[in-house]
């Protein structure tokens, strides 16, 4: 049983719909003007190493933890005004901590390798997205009403990278509770991309991307049920890995998880380097990252590539960005050239139907029979749920406190069947198992992380259901690596996800690690205008 027809023609209505309110946002939108154009270019050379490097100089007395965080501190305070990613600041205790580093390495009698097996990020600077608890840090998720909680412990893997020794500089913006593609709340405001201040830094950890593309942090925390790690790692340049369900705890982060949603959420690393994905991994993941086996070598020779360029042509999403296209060609040939590998061209046709499945499992009830909580009663005010017409109403006069995209999800809630199409739940189910027998424990598989490069501010709201080319994957439980690849012609970061079977993620760390090197990883924003 396919769509019926009916659906098909709501398809249609709907991007119809969409087209108009676009044309009519395009007329009478407001610009944003900036005095500044560009991000200034980095002229402290510490600020260009990965965690790793500096771990190892600070260890080395090389440098200063000290000198480091100040280093950062000083990035941030010049680029955050142009971008505003980071939204709250604890840079005097930061200072602190760093200085109390160098103290105990200047007293450290057991040699570097003591403390680097204890303290594998000792003195090293980290942002954390402001959704995860940070101790003496706001935790609002972008909700007025949290606006005045601030966070008495930390959450587990803020925790363990803590304990690490990483220094935590601040927390970053994110998307209203973490569900939209692109960071803006009415809290703390809107997020710009550091390659170009008009465009979206992506969501829902925005804030993260933002801050690490424009140079001011090298490693972060940030989390995904639908690309929220990926999105904002693409859109940035940089790279983030979802990890394989259940590696790393999701505790301390809001909003919780809930119904079938705790098996899709998923905590992970976003940072500037290949190098430190791997290190940052096994930190976040505690006892359960041994099931990784992260160490263990990889021969990316013996491995089998895919390519998938497209879902098959979902007439709910934008069509592939040709520059993106061209992109993942051109890894395909990289891959075949320098590894003597086949990397053979798929078409998924079960893709086709990535939103209509993560939807319908997103809002499946738990194992324990309960639904999941509803986005209008995580929007609640003084403890009574919004009503999202009423919202709606509100906004329009501007008296909300909501945004748009948080209001329409509301909204797009109230029509939810709370009976699940027999027919998505069959195209998961064959999706799931070809995939696993496709990827088994030497696959890798290369699809877009995203149709389009980063869009303008706001646009996200007319192509909604863009962000299902990430999506499906938590859906799926599959890890993925998010790896830029370039510039386009625009000067705006390019992209693919490495996607592999489950508990393999070591497959797409290490082929991002040869990706970095083959086609050169982050670039400096506003540097150079390169093609890839
Ligand atoms: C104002 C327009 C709103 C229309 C809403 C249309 C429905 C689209 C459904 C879901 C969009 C969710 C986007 C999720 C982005 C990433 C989430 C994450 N935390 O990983």
């Amino acid at each position: 049983m396919a769509l019926t027809r009916f659906e098909r023609f709501l398809g249609r209505l709907l991007r119809a719909v969409v087209w108009m309110l676009f044309a009519a946002f395009k007329l009478f939108a407001p610009q944003q003007r900036h005095g500044v154009s560009r991000l200034p270019p980095i002229t402290n050379p510490l600020l260009l190493l990965s965690a790793m490097q500096l771990a190892r100089k600070i260890r080395r007395k090389e440098v200063t933890s000290v000198e480091v965080v100040q280093a950062y501190i000083d990035r941030i305070q010049e680029v955050n005004p142009l971008i505003n990613a980071m939204v709250k600041d604890r840079f005097s205790a930061a200072l602190q901590e760093a200085a109390q580093v160098d103290k105990l390495i200047e007293e450290e009698t057991g040699g570097e390798e003591v403390l680097e097996d204890r303290l594998p990020l000792l003195g090293v600077p980290i942002t954390v997205k402001e959704a995860f608890a940070l101790q003496g840090m706001p935790n609002s998720t972008g909700l007025l009403t949290r606006r005045d909680l601030i966070s008495g412990v930390d959450a587990s893997s803020v925790a363990l990278l803590k304990r690490a020794g990483a220094i935590p500089l601040g927390v970053t913006n994110c998307s209203e509770l973490c569900m939209w593609l692109e960071s803006h709340n009415h809290l703390y405001g809107i997020t710009n991309n550091p390659y170009d201040f008009e465009r979206i830094a992506g969501g829902s950890s925005g804030g993260e991307g933002s801050i690490l593309g424009a140079g001011a942090s090298m490693i972060g925390v940030g989390s995904d049920i639908g690309g929220s790690i990926r999105i904002p790692c693409f859109f940035n340049g940089i790279f983030g890995h979802k990890p394989s369900t259940g590696i790393v705890s999701n505790d301390g982060q809001y909003p919780p998880a809930s119904g079938l949603q705790m098996g899709f959420l998923c905590t992970g690393p976003m940072c500037r380097y290949a190098e430190d994905l791997i290190p940052m991994l096994s930190i976040m993941g505690g006892p359960n990252a041994n099931k990784l086996s992260l160490s263990a070598e990889v021969d990316l020779k013996k491995l089998r590539f895919f390519s998938v360029p497209h879902n098959g042509g979902s007439h709910l999403v934008s069509p592939v960005d040709a520059q993106l296209l061209q992109a993942q060609k051109m890894v395909v040939r990289r891959l075949e050239a320098d590894l003597g590998v086949k990397v053979q061209e798929l078409f998924i046709p079960q893709l086709k139907y990535s939103f209509q499945i993560w939807g319908t499992m997103m809002a499946s009830p738990g194992k324990d029979g309960k639904p999941p909580t509803t986005f209008a009663e995580l929007m609640s005010e003084g403890g009574k749920k919004i009503w999202p017409v009423w919202e709606l109403f509100k906004w329009l006069l501007g008296f909300s406190s909501h945004t748009i995209a948080a209001i329409g999800l509301a909204l797009v809630e109230l029509f939810q069947s709370s009976h699940p199409s027999p027919f998505v739940l069959q195209q998961k189910e064959s999706l799931q198992q070809e995939l696993e027998e496709l990827l088994g424990t030497d696959g890798v598989l290369l699809y877009p992380s995203h149709p389009q490069i980063s869009p303008k501010h706001h646009h996200p709201i007319f192509t909604p259901f863009n962000f299902c080319y990430t999506g499906i994957f938590n859906i799926l439980g599959l890890p993925v690596t998010q790896c830029p690849l370039g510039l386009s012609e625009e000067g705006l970061p390019l992209g693919v996800q490495i996607v592999t079977g489950k508990l393999q993620d070591r497959l797409s760390l290490a082929t991002a690690l040869y990706l970095e090197k083959a086609i050169g990883g982050w670039r400096e924003p506003g540097k150079t205008t390169a093609k890839p």
